[in-house]
Parts: structure tokens; sequence; C-alpha cells
């Protein structure tokens, strides 16, 4: 049997499925004529909402459920789908999705904070699957190799984006447990045979409680499990907002709370709980009463405060204006607002928010909307020293020199929801005093912990074939650029200690004759490579799944100014493609802008480098000659739009995504039509590039002139499929041009 030959296009969220609406319709008019088919996959947080409810649609509201068929897809040696990034839903992000589409007519429930019988249960687990990171664990059947290409880093070298000064003074700094956390408790065990196991609680009187049962592990798969002391988290938060306060900086919270579902928002909650102390000594019982629920951020509870009497509300709010005043000061997400960095959890991420202080001399906002020092709080230790050497290499030496530095790229550990992101089904918050065990078919205690009420645990996985993928994968990257490649391990950390053997053992599989390949610890890696970029050499970073996230945001900000110019490819492990397009998220804050003055300053660059990589890998799988041609020349036009600097602008009544869109497809067709590998697609294009370029002014008359004013689309996360596309299409010249 003959499957179509098609480039899956995932339909997302926010910015990116702004964009989408613009870009689509060029890729498709591009690709067309080349036998091309490009299916588009709705796994918008909507969608994925819809698709989990069917029983409570009517037949024409039901969606089809696009990660399911996407989850199979990547198994198969044909897939080859370019991935946008994707909400990772907070609670109040998930609560606010429901509510517009229960406005729009769809009869979905309500999210069960805290569900009453069996059937709210039911629900509240169902969504518990979208809640969070939930897409992007089940379509990386495949390790990631991250990195900016040759020209984003050239355009980055002679375009500087701004980088704030360092001083040595400077007193930010990050805060992190030194005993109780994650790091410091963590065991791990390498299986020697398949099995498989439970995870049992048992109380101080010997009351067994089974948390997991009957989860399969295979033959030399690496396990650890750990804890997060409730005692020590809090007796850390307590010192860290204390110090804040004596050191005049900001606390700030830096949390992975959307792909760490489980875990991060019961970490917030604490730190929410402990910075408003007295506040919640005072009133914790009308909190109680009222359901607030701060694990979904401190805007949970204001909003909770409307269910009270006017007096008791205003008393409340008063205490809240006391101790936001006297107490420690705190980072602001926005000040003209008052959103501080406490009041939702998806609004500050490590991995966008640690780097973007960096840049900006380590500091944050505080209430002024000043910029001021800050303590970076970073509850567990496992991976905060990348950030404290960074600080301190910065302190040291001053920013960094976009001009002249090297650059990182990352080889990262990530198939078949490999260590921490793949945790979240074997975390728990323990409810009493007791042990958690680790047990196999017969009877044995694998992993042991001492657990208290409220400590969390969690135990996580990674399998051989992956680890075998990864290691494979880094000699290939080590080879084809003759860089100096790291792993970043620790031996003295338990997981990393089980993987180093692994790493040893098939690093012999490989040809290393010539290369340069060590092991170092994480702080002893960062010193590496940042002394190697501040002296303009590139060093690539092999890491697990967090590192790799961490890590292809933090280099690629201080390199090149974001993370959106970046090269993401997944090779799935059975043979397919998986193109990410860039290493960030769907900026939120781009949204606002567009709804505000229809300017959208979202960069498409990764999604044009992806869709190149993917236009390649399709030719090669369908033999396939014009997809390379058009893969080759959308890299040349790539090249071209960033040396004529035709990317998105971040002010109004300036070129943004659509303006930067359309000379894409203007180059785009200037490439096809001065290639001569095939006479058709170079007369095809030719009569495209005259209409585009006679065009030109018109076009982007049309794409300034449209600017300024506010967009309706009529929602957030369902917009109206019309007004978006109309919104994102406005130059009517431009269109004729594409649709014919
Ligand atoms: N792969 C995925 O699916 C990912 C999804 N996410 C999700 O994205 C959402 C936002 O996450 P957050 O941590 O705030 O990170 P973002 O990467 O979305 O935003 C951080 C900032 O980076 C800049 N930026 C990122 N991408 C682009 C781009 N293409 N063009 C121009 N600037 C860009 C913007 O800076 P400025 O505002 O200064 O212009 C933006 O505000 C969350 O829901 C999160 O879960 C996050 C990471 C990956
Ligand atoms: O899936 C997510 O929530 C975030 C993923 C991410 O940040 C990354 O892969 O870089
Ligand atoms: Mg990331």
């Amino acid at each position: 049997m003959t499957k179509t030959a098609k480039i899956v296009y995932t339909k997302t969220d926010e910015a990116p499925a702004l964009a989408t609406r613009s870009f689509l319709p060029i890729v498709e008019a591009f690709t067309k004529s080349s036998g091309i088919v490009i299916e588009t996959k709705d796994i918008s947080l909507a969608a994925r909402i819809l698709a989990a409810f069917p029983d409570f649609l009517s037949d024409d509201q039901k969606v089809t459920d696009a990660i399911a068929e996407l989850a199979e897809l990547v198994k198969q040696p044909e897939a080859n789908i370019i991935k946008l990034p994707n909400i990772s839903a907070s609670v109040p992000q998930l609560m606010a999705a429901i509510e517009e589409l229960q406005s729009k007519g769809f009869k979905i429930p309500n999210y069960p904070d805290e569900p009453k019988d069996d059937s709210e249960k039911e629900i509240k687990s169902r969504y518990d699957k979208i809640k969070g990171s939930a897409v992007n664990p089940v379509l990386r059947e495949g390790n990631s190799d991250r990195r900016a290409p040759k020209a984003v880093k050239n355009y980055a070298k002679k375009n500087p984006h701004s980088m704030g000064a360092w001083s040595s003074d400077s007193k930010t700094h990050v805060a992190t447990m030194s005993k109780g956390d994650f790091a410091h408790n963590e065991k791990s065990i390498t299986l020697p045979e398949a099995t498989t196991i439970s995870i049992v609680h048992t109380d101080a009187k010997g009351n067994k409680t089974y948390l997991k049962e009957g989860l399969d592990i295979l033959k030399d798969e690496i396990i650890d499990a750990t804890i997060m002391s409730k005692k020590a988290l809090l007796e850390f938060l307590e010192e860290q907002v204390e110090d804040a306060l004596d050191k005049s900086v900001l606390f700030s919270l830096h949390m992975k709370a959307t792909m760490m579902k489980v875990s991060d928002p019961i970490i917030f909650g604490h730190a929410v709980r402990v910075f408003f102390k007295d506040l919640f000594d005072k009133h914790g019982k009308t909190f109680d009463k009222i359901g607030v629920d701060v694990n979904n951020g401190f805007g949970n509870l204001l909003e909770k405060l409307s269910e009270l009497p006017e007096e008791k509300r205003d008393e409340i709010r008063a205490d809240i204006r006391y101790e936001l005043t006297h107490g420690a000061d705190v980072a602001m997400v926005n000040s003209d607002r008052g959103i501080t960095n406490l009041h939702v959890p998806s609004d500050v991420i490590i991995d966008a928010s640690m780097p973007a202080m960096i840049r900006t001399s380590g500091q944050m906002w505080n209430a002024e909307g000043k910029q001021q020092d800050t303590k970076a709080v970073i509850p567990d230790s496992s991976y905060a020293g990348v950030y404290s050497a960074t600080i301190d290499f910065c302190k040291k030496h001053g920013a960094f020199d976009p001009t002249t530095m090297g650059t990182v790229p990352n080889v990262g550990l990530m198939a078949q929801k490999a260590e921490e992101y793949g945790s979240h089904d074997k975390t728990f918050e323990i409810a009493s005093k007791g042990k958690v065990e680790v047990i196999d078919t017969n009877g044995n205690v694998l992993l042991s912990h001492k657990v208290e009420a409220g400590d969390i645990w969690r135990m996580c996985q990674v399998k051989d074939a992956p680890i075998q993928d990864w290691v494979k994968l880094a000699v290939t990257r080590a080879r084809a650029t003759e860089t100096p490649t790291v792993f970043w391990l620790d031996k003295k950390r338990a997981h990393d200690a089980e993987l180093i053997k692994k790493v040893n053992t098939y690093l012999k599989d490989h040809d290393t004759e010539g290369l340069d390949i060590r092991i170092l610890s994480l702080v002893d890696a960062t010193n590496f490579t940042l002394k190697r970029i501040k002296e303009g050499k590139d060093t690539i970073s092999v890491t697990g799944n967090v590192l790799r996230d961490y890590l292809t945001d933090l280099f690629p900000i201080l390199e090149v100014g974001t993370s959106a110019k970046m090269l993401s490819i997944v090779p799935l492990m059975n043979g397919g493609g998986l193109f990410e397009t860039g290493a960030g998220g769907s900026a939120p804050k781009h949204v606002q802008q567009f709804l505000s003055e229809d300017h959208l300053r979202w960069d498409s660059l990764g999604e044009f480098l992806a869709l190149a990589v993917s236009l390649e890998h399709f030719s090669i799988v369908n033999s396939n000659k014009k997809a390379s041609i058009l893969g080759e020349t959308l890299d040349d036009a790539s090249d071209k739009l960033l040396e004529n600097r035709k990317g998105p602008s971040r002010k109004v009544n300036e070129l943004d995504n659509r303006g930067s869109h359309f000379y894409l497809a203007l180059y785009w067709a200037e490439a096809l039509a001065n290639q001569d590998k095939d006479a058709a697609l170079k007369t095809e294009f030719t009569t495209v590039f005259n209409a585009l370029s006679r065009n030109e002014d018109t076009i982007l008359k049309e794409l300034i002139d449209c600017q300024g004013e506010p967009v309706n689309i009529e929602g957030y996360y369902l917009p109206n499929e019309n007004l978006i596309s109309k919104a994102m299409r406005p130059s009517d010249s431009f269109n004729a041009i594409i649709n014919s």
C-alpha cells in the first residue's frame, strides 16, 4: 500500500498560530506544483479540549484527536511534521480557554478544581491530560539537534542585538537549595532485565497505598527516584524572602510549572504562601473557605476574593498592599498592571526567563517599572548551577559580545519521555509520613525513600534505545562540525552516574578518532563553554532533557537575541522527521501587541529553516527532486532575508511578520526563477517573481497602512477563522498573486 506523501503542518496557538494564517497559504502555493501535499493538524489548546469531550458536543462541533493521530504518525518512517510552538497550559490558561469555548456554545464541563464525585474525577483526569506540556513529550519520538545556522550567527555578528552591561558589584544571584531537594535525594539504578514495577507508599502504621501499579520497565532502562522535602523547601524559601529584603534585591521565582505540571505548581504554591506569610497567617481560614489554590498563582487568590463580602475583601486587599510595600520587593511581569512574578505560573518560565534576565544586566523589573538587581530563586539545585556560573562569569568578564562570541549547539536526550520531562505520571504529593518504595514483580525493593507529609516524590525513566541514539547523534554532530563536544553530566549525581556508564560504553560503538569528546559536570561544562564562547569558539553541548530545554534558550538568547532563529531538528527514531520551528514558545506578549495595534512582531525565521529541512527530508524519502530544489531555494531566501534585514520590527507601522513573509516569498520566487535544475519550476516562478517585484511598493503599503488600530478576532484560544485570516492577509495585491 502506498501512502500519500505529505508534510504535516501543525496549527497551534497565540503568535505562531497568527503567523501560520499568513505563511501557510504561501507555502501551499509554492509547493503545489511539486506534488507535495500539506496537511494541517490542529493541536491548539482549544482543539485539544474539544477532542477530549466529544460526548459533550453536537456532531458538527466534534473535532478529531490530532494528538492521538500524530502520536501514531511519529512512529512511522514516512512522518514529516512541522511543529510550531503551542501553549502548555497552566490551570489559569486552561480555565480561560474552557470559559471561551463555553461562551461560544460548546457545552464542555467546567474544570473541577476539587472533584466531588467520580464523574467530576473523570472530567478532571481528562483535563489533566491536556494540562501542561501535553504535546511535545508525545511527538518527540527522537532526540534533538538544535543549533543556530551559520547565516543567523553571521547576521547577529553584523547586527548585534542589545545586551545590558554587567557590573562586578551586581547583587544579582541565584538562590538554590543545599539539602533536601530533588538533586540531593536522588537514587538511581539501571535495570539488568525487563520487569514490572509498583510504587508503594507505606505510612507510619504500616498501611500501604499503591501510588502506581503495573509499570513496565525495559531491559537496560535507567530509573531514578527522589524527593523534594517540604520542610527543607519551606525553610529555604523563608530564608530567601528575608534575604531579598535585607539585600534590597527583587525576589523572583523561576520554575517550569508548564512542563513539570505536577511538581512545580506545588512548589510555586509554597513560594506564594511563604512570600505572603503574614497574609496567609491572618486570612488562611478564609482562603480555605473560598477555595483559594495558589498552586495556580497569587492571581487565583485575587480572583477568589470577589466571592467575599465587600468589607472583608477590602480588608484583605489592604493587607496585600501592606505586604507588598513593606515586605521584600518582588519582580514584576507587568508593573503597569501590577502583575507580579507570583501571579500566574505560566508567566515566568525558567528557560526563557533566566536568559532574558541575564541579557538585561541581571535585572528584572520592580513595581515602579525600573530595573533592579534580582535574587533568582530556583529551589531544586539540579540545574541551577548553570545559571549561577553564567552570572558569576558575567560579573567577572562583563556581558557577552554578540559580535564576537562563539556558538553552542545542543544535542538533547529527549526521546520517549526521557528523564524529568516524562515524570508527571509518577510524581506524587505525599499524604503522610512513612516511606515510598519502587518494588519489582519479585517483591525486590529497587528504590526507597523516607517521606514526610507534603514531600514531593517522583520517579524518572530513560530507556536504553534513546540513549544509544543520543550518543550516536552527538558523535555525528561532532564529526560533521569538528567541534569540541561536551556531555554535561555530573558523576556525583546519581542519575548522571548511571548515564555516564552508558555513554562510555556506547561511545565505543562509533569512530571517535580525532574528536574532542569530554564528560564534564554542569558547572565545569558551563565554565569551559563560556570561556570558549568568549574567545569566539564553538562548543557542542550534549545534555539530558531539562538542560536541552534550558540551554537552547540560554545560548541563542545571548548569541543571537532570541531562540526563534534556531534550527530545531528531531530525527525520529523510526526514520521520520519532526522539524520544530525555533526553540522558544508561543509569545503571548506578541498577541497583546497585535490585538492592540495590529502589528505582529513574531519572527517566523525558525519556521523557514524548519520547512527547508523538511522539504529536503521529503525529497529523499519520496525521491522528489523538486522538493529538494524548493528546500535549497528556501534556504537561499532566508539568507537573503537576513542579509537585507527584512525580519519583523518590534514597532508599529514598520515591517511586521506579514511583511517578512512577503519578502520571503519574493526571495524564494527569485531563487526558484534563478535556478536551472528544473525548467518547469523556473518558468512558473519567474512569473511569480515578476508579479511580486512589480507590486512590491503597493503590497508593502497595504501591509503597513493596515497597522495602528486594534484588531478584533473574536477570541483568544479559538478566534474566528475568517477574521484572523483577514487580519493576517491584509494585502489584496499580495493575496491575488499567491492565490493564483
Ligand atoms: N515548543 C513549544 O511548544 C514551547 C511552548 N512554550 C509555551 O509558550 C508559552 C510562552 O512561553 P514563554 O516561556 O513566555 O516563552 P516565549 O518563547 O514564548 O517568549 C519569550 C520571549 O521570547 C521572544 N520570542 C520568542 N519567540 C519569538 C519569535 N518567534 N519571534 C520573536 N520573538 C520571540 C519574545 O520576546 P519579546 O517579547 O521581547 O519580543 C517573547 O516574549 C507558554 O504557554 C509555554 O508553555 C514554551 C516553549 C516551547
Ligand atoms: O513543551 C513545553 O512546555 C516546553 C518545551 C520547551 O520549552 C522546549 O522544548 O524548549
Ligand atoms: Mg524551551
